[in-house]
Order: C-alpha cells, then structure tokens, then sequence
C-alpha cells in the first residue's frame, strides 16, 4: 500500500503552539499504518508572506498553503485536520504586518488608503486575508458539529460551574426592531443560470454597476439593506435606555465572519458612544487616519503622533464620555481594554454564552460582573439570545449533570449565505436604489437606499442545500435523535429554502424519523425544553446560526466548545476534520509566554484525527489506520475518565501533560489489541516505556513551569524554539523516537 497522506494545518496562537507537541506523537503513531501527517502552514503569518511570495527573496518565500488545500478540496481522497486559525480583523492584520516587518520581512503595511496602482494591489491583496478568509476556501462541505458520547459523558461526571440565574436579572438581548437585513430581506430562486447585475441608481438616475454575478440553476439570491441613520438611533436610544436602567451596555458582533458589514456597524458604535469626541475631533481624525470601524484602539494608536496636549485633549473627551453613557463591558478590565476597543475581542458567538454561563454578566470596569444589555444589532439572529435569556430567568441555569444536547448540521458549503457575501457588501456612497437585474434586464429586486447604509447580497447553491438536507437526515438516522430545520417564515431566504427543504427531504426514507421544520424562537425553545429533560434534537440550521449555535450548546454543555467533534463532509468525497468549535484563544499564549503553562485543551484534535484515520482506514481499505482510529478513541476515553485533561492554572498538568497520557493510553491500547499482531508487537515497548517512565516524564514537564517562555514572536512564531518550548521532556522524545 502506497503512503496516505493527511494534511495537519498549522495556524495561530494556542492551537499552533498545541501541534508542535501533539503532532510528533500523532506522526509517530501514524507512520505504522503508511500514514504521513504533513504540516501545511495556514497561519495569518504564513498567509501575508505568501500573497506577497514574488516581493520576497527566494529564502523567505513559503508555500501558499491555504491555496494548496483550497486545491485539495476537490480531490475525493482530501483528509486534512483544521486547527482554528486567526479570522483576522485589521488590528489583527496589522500587528501581524509589523512584526514580520521587525524580522526582516520587506512586505508592505496596510495601506489606510489606496490611491496608486501599486497601493491598490497590496489592498487587494490584503483584503484576501482579512477576516474569515481560511474557512470559506476549505470548507467545500457542509458542517456536521456534536458532542461524542465519552464527552458529553465526562462532562455529566465532572460538571463545570455554571453561573446560577435570577429572575431579577436585568440583562436582555437587544436588538433593531426596524431598517436591518431582516426587515429588508429580499429572496429569489433563480429558475435557470445566468449571470445577474448588482447595480446603483443614484437620483438622477446615473446607473453604476457594482458587479455581476454567475449563478446557476437553483440557486437561491437573497438581497437586504441595513439603514446606518436607524442603527444609530437604535445605539442611541439603547445607550440611553442602559443609562436609565443602571445597567452595562454590550455590543456583540462578528466582525471576522461578517467582515465587512460588521466592522461598519461596529464603527456606528463607536461613533455613537463617543459621539463628542468625533463631533470635536471627526476632522483631525480623518486626516491622522482613525478608523471607527478598527475601534477606539484606532484612536489611541492614532493620536500617539499628535502633541501630547492635544492628546491629553482627545483623552479627556474619550473620559467625559464615559460621565453621561453607561458602564461599557470590559474586555479586559485590568488593562482597561473595553468592548469598543478592537472589533475582533468580542466575538458574538462566544461572547453571548460565555455571559449566559455567567448568570448573565459581563464584566466592568471594576472587575466585577454585572447585569448588562447585551447589544446585537441584526435581530434575524440576536432573538435567539433573549429566548435563552428569558428560559434561564424561568427555569434557572442549565445543569450540565442532567442536560441533553443539541448537536448541529450547518448550511455552509460552496460559501453558502453569509460566508460568500463579502464581495456583494456596500456602505452606500448617496441615497438612491440598489437594485438586482436578471440578464434581460428585468428588475428581481430593489432597496431605496440612503448615504451610509449597509447593502449586501447572499448566495446559497442548489447543490449545498441539497446535500444539507441529506446530512441533516443522515444524523437523524445515525443518532436516532429528533432534527429540526430552523427555518423562520418570517424570512423570505428561509422561505426559499423551505420549499427545497420540503422538496429534497422527499428524496430519502424518512420512516421512523422525527424531522421538523419551526422558525428560530420555536426552535430554540422546543430545544431548550428538551435539552433540560435530558433529551437531544439537531439543529439543522444555516451558516450564522451553525457558527452561533455551536458555541452557545457546547459551552453550556461542556464548558467550551473545544469538546466538539467537528466534521466536514466535502461535497467532493474528501473529508476536513476540525478540532473543536471554537477559537484560538490568545489569553493561552499569554499564560505560556509569562508561566511556561498552555492550559490549550486538545480534546478536539484528538477527536478530529481520530476520525480523520478512521476515514482513512473506510475510503482506502487502511486496516491499520481503523485499528490506530479505534484505539486513539479508546485512549481519549481513557484520558477523560481520568480526568487528563489541563487544568486552567500552573502546578497541574497542562496541554504537553495531556498529550503525554494521550499517547501512553493510545500506545497501551495498540499493546492490548487484537485486531492487528504487528501493530500490538510495535506498540509493547513503548507502553511500557511510558508507562514505566510515567513518573520521570511529568517531573520533566513540571519542571519548565514557572518561568517565562520565548516564542520570538507571536504571529510568526519561530518554529524550531516553539519545538523546544513545548517539547520539553527529554524522556518523552527519546521513547517516540524509538519507534
Ligand atoms: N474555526 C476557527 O478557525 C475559528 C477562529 N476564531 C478566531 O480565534 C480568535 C479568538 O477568538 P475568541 O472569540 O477569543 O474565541 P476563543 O474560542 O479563542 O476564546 C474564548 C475562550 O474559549 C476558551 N477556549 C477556546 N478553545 C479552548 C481550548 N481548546 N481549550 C481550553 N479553552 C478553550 C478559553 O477560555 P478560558 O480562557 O476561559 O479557558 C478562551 O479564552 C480570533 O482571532 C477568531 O477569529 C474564532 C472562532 C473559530
Ligand atoms: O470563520 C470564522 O471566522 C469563524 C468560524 C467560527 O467561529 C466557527 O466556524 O464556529
Ligand atoms: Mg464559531
């Protein structure tokens, strides 16, 4: 049998630093079956040297790996592992950008604005990488995210603390009522494929085409307006209404995944919020180039090149605000980071059930949690939140001993919805329409805009339904478990889909099977009604509702969403196993950078990779990848049981701690297998080597502790030091290498 190859991404943060001590011990494991585990640099570092690969010399130039898989995913034998990687916003980027520029690296930095060819060309070129700009190009599949059996287990054994609600709580979602993407939606199917124009009629009638678009037969377009002076009033008077109420105010976006509606929206807030500052200072802004959009942390990189009482002046107009608004949420209250500061902090997605867990707070300025209004302009999605909100203040906080689980197929492949809309986004230049002509010039829909709105358009491919219709039900069978489709009829896109939901679910045998179709608020009740009895039911759900859901049912289950097993079926044959639902989580870094200590939990890399053999071992007759697979499952089991998992805190075992179990119960459990004799032979030694060097291996971990560590950098890492940091057991290495 010729060698198989699976494709491991390096990316960012913890999770990068978490590979440079899990993957010697996957690769060592893995060759035994003919398995090679490549690494394939996806990292934000690695992608800006590649998109600028022809201004490098010839020994600083990298793969293109994100391209290089991109490729990939239409190959039926793709199996790649995805770590979470950096959705980079431009406060993100910049940093990256500078400190490749201190290592030497002749790149250019962002530009503010584009004027010459050549500025315009690296703007381009940064806009690629900007955002959510990995997970569209590898995920050609629809997503399949749940927990497995051993760790919703673990975690009904060993409960994590969960915030108690009261029914005097006082925080609520918050969200427009009128003028966002929901009251605006416009939805068509198109009935045969052509090319459609996306156009802006200003009021004399001057047309401007903003840009064409191929569809194909099936197709769902959907087109929607978000007006700027209605978002403002809503900040406005929510501002007022904290201020009134005695409670904290909380903006939570996306502003990675949604990358440029979001940012201007936020952008609205920051300009609401401080809206002194920028009527006194709006003009010097401009010209010194302060970005709302890259939050206040714009201002004050900004103003460092003013004289500093004209700084002291824009200071004190920032502090003055702070007297008639309410108490903003911090992000980091003891270096007084707020919830305006960077647009990429407070992620909508884990910031909402991180305050859900924490009976509801946020944290202040103080450092205490408190109540808050917990603002999300767009309320297609934010009503969910006031629905879990309000089941808590009922029913008390979810009990992770008793409660059931919602697990999740998600609309995404072929960037379904808001994954591909990036490039049919607009801030409207002056009031007038923006309208979508079919290729005979017929009108399919129109948006009387005004200066300053957000217009935008999705697409969602026939095939991409089609085949999430097929997971969805598949699950339902496999699992034996309830699914729903939300579908809100009161959106017209969700309209749409219903009809090919309705028509597609005709394709397979749906006997036996509870399979639903309810809007959002029906949804998530009769979710959380179940999920308190113990009971489990899929949601099956479109992309921004896959990325919401599975960080909100995960976090309250599990504690994070880190435990999923997170698969990606590709439309193509091929398979992308992601490790967790969640992010990077740059506090980690932080922690290992002063302590020594990456309290980074692996569980979703050990569970992604063992699907990732398991498939091998499927597709490619690889009996000995299905013997690796099933005892990697069994060594995970193992691990939760007990209770090797890192801790969060220094003194304990942490993520290399975990990786050394993982590989001693994996190496025992091929010792003690059957199926395979050479494998059991090869693996004899090195359990007893582990397990007779069990002491000697954690005292050679424990002894790094303490002290600081050097990465010598932080987006781009060095990879032969992070190596050394997070290989740190002489023993351990030895034992690997001797396989
Ligand atoms: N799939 C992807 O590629 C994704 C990428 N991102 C990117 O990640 C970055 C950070 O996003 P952010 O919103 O801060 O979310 P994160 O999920 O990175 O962090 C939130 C918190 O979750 C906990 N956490 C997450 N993963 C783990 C893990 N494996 N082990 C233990 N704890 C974990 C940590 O909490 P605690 O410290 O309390 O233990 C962490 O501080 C951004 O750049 C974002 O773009 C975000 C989502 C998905
Ligand atoms: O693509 C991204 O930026 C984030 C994705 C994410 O949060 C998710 O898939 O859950
Ligand atoms: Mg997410």
């Amino acid at each position: 049998m010729s060698k198989q190859t699976i494709y491991y991404t390096l990316t960012d943060e913890a999770p990068a630093l978490a590979t440079a001590s899990l993957l010697p011990i996957f690769s060592s494991f893995a060759k035994e079956a003919d398995i090679e585990l490549k690494l394939t640099d996806i990292s934000l570092a690695g992608r800006i040297l590649a998109a600028f690969s022809d201004r490098l010399p010839e020994d600083q130039r990298v793969e293109d790996g994100l391209s290089f898989l991109g490729e990939l995913t239409a190959e039926p034998t793709a199996n790649f592992i995805k770590l979470p990687n950096i959705s980079a916003s431009i406060p993100q980027l910049n940093a990256a950008i500078k400190e490749l520029q201190g290592q030497g690296y002749d790149i250019p930095s962002y530009p503010e604005k584009a004027t010459s060819d050549e500025e315009k060309d690296t703007l381009a070129r940064y806009a690629k990488l900007l955002g959510s700009a990995v997970n569209p190009v590898l995920r050609q599949g629809n997503s399949d995210r749940r927990a497995p059996a051993a760790v919703k287990a673990f975690a009904r054994k060993h409960p994590h603390s969960m915030g108690e609600w009261k029914k005097t709580s006082q925080t609520h979602a918050d969200y427009m009522r009128d003028g966002d993407f929901f009251s605006s939606e416009q939805s068509i199917t198109m009935d045969k494929a052509q090319d459609v124009r996306i156009e802006f009629v200003d009021k004399s009638g001057n047309i401007e085409l903003k840009k064409t678009l191929p569809l194909l037969e099936g197709e769902v377009l959907d087109g929607m307006r978000m007006s700027a002076s209605k978002l403002r009033s809503f900040f406005e008077q929510s501002l007022e209404e904290a201020k009134d109420a005695g409670i904290m105010w909380s903006l939570h976006v996306k502003a990675t995944m949604m990358k440029v509606s979001h940012p201007i929206v936020f952008g609205h807030a920051v300009t609401v919020f401080y809206k002194e500052v920028w009527d006194k200072f709006g003009d010097l802004f401009d010209q010194i180039g302060v970005n709302p959009n890259n939050g206040l942390g714009s201002v004050y990189d900004k103003i460092k090149s003013l004289p500093q009482s004209q700084q002291d002046d824009i200071l004190q107009a920032i502090h003055d605000c702070y007297e008639h608004r309410p108490e903003i949420a911090m992000v980091d209250s003891v270096r007084g980071i707020t919830n305006l500061h960077v647009p990429s902090d407070v992620i909508v997605d884990a910031s909402m059930p991180a305050m859900i867990r924490n009976s509801g707070k946020m944290w202040g300025r103080d450092g205490k949690p408190k109540d808050t209004k917990a603002v999300m302009p767009e309320s297609t999605y934010a009503r969910i939140y006031q629905e879990v909100i309000n089941f808590c203040k009922t029913n008390g906080a979810f009990d992770p001993t008793t409660m059931g689980t919602v697990p999740n197929v998600g609309l995404m492949a072929q960037k379904a919805e808001e994954y591909g809309s990036h490039d049919k986004t607009f801030e409207v230049k002056q009031d007038g329409t923006m309208r979508v002509l079919d290729a005979a010039g017929n009108v399919l829909m129109q948006h009387d805009v005004e200066k300053g709105d957000i217009w935008r358009a999705c697409q969602t491919k026939d095939a991409a339904i089609k085949d999430w219709v097929k997971l969805g039900v598949t699950r339902a069978r496999n699992s034996d478990t309830p699914a729903v489709f939300w579908l809100d009829a009161e959106r017209a896109h969700d309209n749409e889909l219903r009809k090919k939901v309705e028509l597609y679910l005709k394709d397979h045998d749906l006997e036996g099977l509870d399979i639903r179709i309810m809007s959002y608020n029906e949804a998530i009740r009769f979710s959380m009604e179940r999920i308190i009895r113990g009971q489990d039911t899929i949601s099956v759900t479109g992309n921004v509702l896959r990325d919401y859901l599975t960080d909100l049912f995960p976090i309250m289950e599990l504690g994070t969403s880190a435990k999923m097993l997170s698969i990606v079926p590709m439309l193509n044959g091929g398979g992308m196993y992601e490790t967790g639902a969640g992010g990077s989580a740059p506090k980690h870094v932080q922690q290992l950078q002063e302590e020594n200590y990456l309290r980074w939990d692996s569980l979703g890399e050990f569970l992604a990779t063992a699907v990732s053999f398991e498939e091998l071992g499927i597709k490619q007759g690889n009996k000995k990848a299905t013997v690796l697979a099933k005892c990697l499952d069994k060594a995970t089991g193992k691990l939760l049981e007990n209770n090797k998992s890192p801790s969060r805190k220094i003194g304990d075992i942490d993520n290399r701690g975990s990786h050394f179990y993982l590989a001693m119960y994996w190496a025992q459990e091929l010792a003690a297998q059957s199926e395979d004799s050479t494998l059991a032979q090869k693996f004899a030694p090195l359990a007893k080597q582990l397990t007779d060097n069990e002491a000697t291996i954690l005292a050679e971990l424990a002894a790094v502790q303490g002290k600081p560590a050097n990465l010598n950098g932080y987006y781009h890492m060095d990879l032969e030091e992070i190596f050394k940091v997070m290989r740190p057991s002489q023993t351990f290495n030895a034992a690997l290498e001797s396989l």
